[in-house]
C-alpha cells in the first residue's frame, strides 16, 4: 500500500506536534524511533485516521483519512502501546471473533477464521484464556490476531517491545517478521528495527531522517547525547 503525506501537519491546541510533512511510504516494514514526545505516536495515528491533518493531508492508495475514515479504517490495523486495554472481550477467542462477527462472518466460516489466525501466531493454546492470564508477549500476539483476522493490508505496532522480556520480544519480534502485511513499527527498541530497508527518525515533531536502519539509529544516538 502507497501511504502519502500532503503537507499534513497535526496540532493539539496551539501546539505543533508534527511539522508539515511530505513523504511517501510503501515498504514492507518501516520502522520509526525518535526521542519520548518526537511525534511518532502522533504520524502513527495519523496514517489510520485516529489523528486527523490540521493541514495537508494524508491517503492510502488515494483514500482519504479524512473523506474516506471508514475505509481507511479498515484496511489498517493498530496496536496500542498497551495492548490488553485493547482486548475487550473476556476469553481471547471471543475477543478474536469479535471483528469478523461484527461483519456478518458466522458458523464454521467464523471458526475457521478463528483458528486460522490463532495457528499463524502460533498461540492456539491461549484461545481459551482470559487476557490477566497473559504474558506481555502474549497479549501482543492475542491482540495482534484480533486485528489481523480483519484483513488489514497494513498494521502499526505502537512500541510492541515495550517492557517485555527477551523471550516475549523474541516471539513478538518473530511474529511481526512472519507477518505477510505491511507493517509500520514504532519502536525505541533498536534491534527490532535493524533490519528494515527504511527507518524514519523524528525529533521535536520533524521527520529530521528518512533512510536505512543503521544510519537511521546513528541518527537517533546522535540526537539523543546531544
Ligand atoms: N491529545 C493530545 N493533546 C495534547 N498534546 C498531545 C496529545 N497527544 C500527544 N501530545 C503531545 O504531542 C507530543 C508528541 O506526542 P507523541 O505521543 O506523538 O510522541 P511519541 O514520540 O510517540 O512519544 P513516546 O515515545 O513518549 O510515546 C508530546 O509532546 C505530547 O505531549
Amino acid at each position: 500500500m502507497q501511504i502519502t503525506f500532503d503537507r499534513a501537519e497535526v496540532r493539539y491546541g496551539a501546539y505543533v506536534a508534527l511539522q508539515p510533512l511530505d513523504l511517501v511510504l510503501g515498504e514492507q516494514r518501516i520502522g520509526v524511533i525518535g526521542l519520548n514526545g518526537s511525534g511518532k505516536t502522533t504520524f502513527a495515528r495519523l496514517i489510520n485516521g485516529l489523528v486527523k491533518p490540521f493541514a495537508g493531508r494524508v491517503t492510502l492508495d488515494g483514500l482519504d483519512t479524512v473523506k474516506d475514515e471508514k475505509a481507511v479504517l479498515s484496511k489498517t490495523g493498530f496496536i496500542f502501546q498497551n495492548p490488553a486495554n485493547q482486548i475487550i472481550l473476556p476469553i481471547i477467542r471471543d475477543d478474536i471473533a469479535f471483528g469478523p462477527k461484527s461483519r456478518g462472518v458466522k458458523g464454521d466460516a467464523l471458526s475457521r477464521a478463528v483458528d486460522g489466525v490463532l495457528a499463524q501466531l502460533g498461540i492456539a493454546h491461549l484461545a481459551d484464556r482470559r487476557p490477566h492470564e497473559l504474558s506481555g508477549g502474549e497479549l501482543q500476539l492475542a491482540a495482534l490476531a484480533a486485528v489481523v483476522v480483519t484483513g488489514p493490508e497494513l498494521v502499526i505496532f505502537d512500541e510492541p517491545t515495550n517492557q517485555l522480556d527477551l523471550k516475549n520480544r523474541a516471539m513478538v519480534q518473530a511474529a511481526i517478521d512472519a507477518l505477510p502485511q505491511q507493517a509500520i513499527v514504532i519502536s525505541h527498541d533498536l534491534d527490532l528495527v535493524s533490519g528494515y530497508g527504511r527507518v524514519l527518525v523524528f525529533h521535536q515533531g520533524q521527520l529530521v531522517f528518512d533512510g536505512a536502519a543503521q544510519a537511521a539509529i546513528a541518527r537517533y544516538r546522535e540526537l539523543a547525547l546531544s
